[in-house]
């Protein structure tokens, strides 16, 4: 691995453009690279490998993580895993329509059962918080905020494309079934993954200063 000097602590090398090369990067470069992160929706084939799969999650798992707690699970779901998941979003579309007394039609039937393919390949981050004195559930729910973050740049840094869904259903008790996850718990992201055929958007420069306060 190639760092610069000001550099030695990072681990990864990033190409400026798409994935990992052997070229050195510099903090500023790595910046630039982080900010040109956009999602993408409709996703194809390639999707990552099994192992970068893992390798993208053990980097999820490096998230800030209050006592170690590793309040987070990960489920990969690819192939035709993705028509079940599809189909336990329409139950929960059906039930959530049926207490709000609305009628679901036939194109949100379709939508709803096809959601899961806009991507070859999705990796559903969910929280499994574990009781601690020290440690409340919302800090637990930002690690693993944090997890998805660290698990998009990875992917990234792969040279994948990805964007971070949840939608009004990924809470309901159908999903939550699905993916056995507990009532105190919560479907955090859906990261939908794959290969773009189009390049990442430029984001607009963002105004911080309505955001910022600077105290000294
Ligand atoms: C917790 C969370 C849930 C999100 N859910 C959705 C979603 O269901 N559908 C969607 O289009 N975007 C969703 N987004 C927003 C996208 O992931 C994305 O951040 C947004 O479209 C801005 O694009 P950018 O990432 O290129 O800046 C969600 C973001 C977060 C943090």
């Amino acid at each position: 691995m190639n760092v610069s000097d000001e550099n030695k602590n990072n681990k990864e090398i990033v190409d400026d453009d798409k994935g990992v090369d052997n070229t050195d990067v510099t903090g500023e470069q790595l910046i630039s690279w982080i900010n040109s992160r956009r999602s993408m929706g409709n996703l194809d084939a390639p999707a990552p490998t099994r192992a970068q799969i893992q390798e993208a999650i053990e980097c999820a798992a490096t998230a800030p993580d209050h006592k170690k707690l590793r309040p987070w699970r990960f489920i990969v779901t690819e192939g035709d895993a993705r028509h079940e998941l599809g189909l336990a979003l329409l139950e929960a579309a059906k039930t959530k329509a049926v207490q709000d007394g609305e009628d679901l039609s036939e194109k949100t039937i379709k939508k709803t059962r096809n959601m899961p393919l806009r991507a070859p390949l999705i990796i559903t981050v969910a929280t499994q918080m574990q009781a601690h004195k020290k440690v409340p559930p919302f800090e637990q729910m930002l690690s693993a905020g944090a997890a998805v973050q660290n698990l998009i740049l990875a992917l990234k840094a792969q040279g994948f494309s990805t964007v971070w869904r949840t939608g009004l259903l990924c809470n309901e008790p159908a999903v939550k079934a699905y993916f056995d996850v507990g009532p105190d718990d919560y479907v955090t992201a859906f990261v939908y993954i794959g290969t773009s055929s189009k390049d990442e958007p430029k984001r607009k420069p963002i105004d911080i200063e309505p955001l910022v306060r600077f105290e000294s």
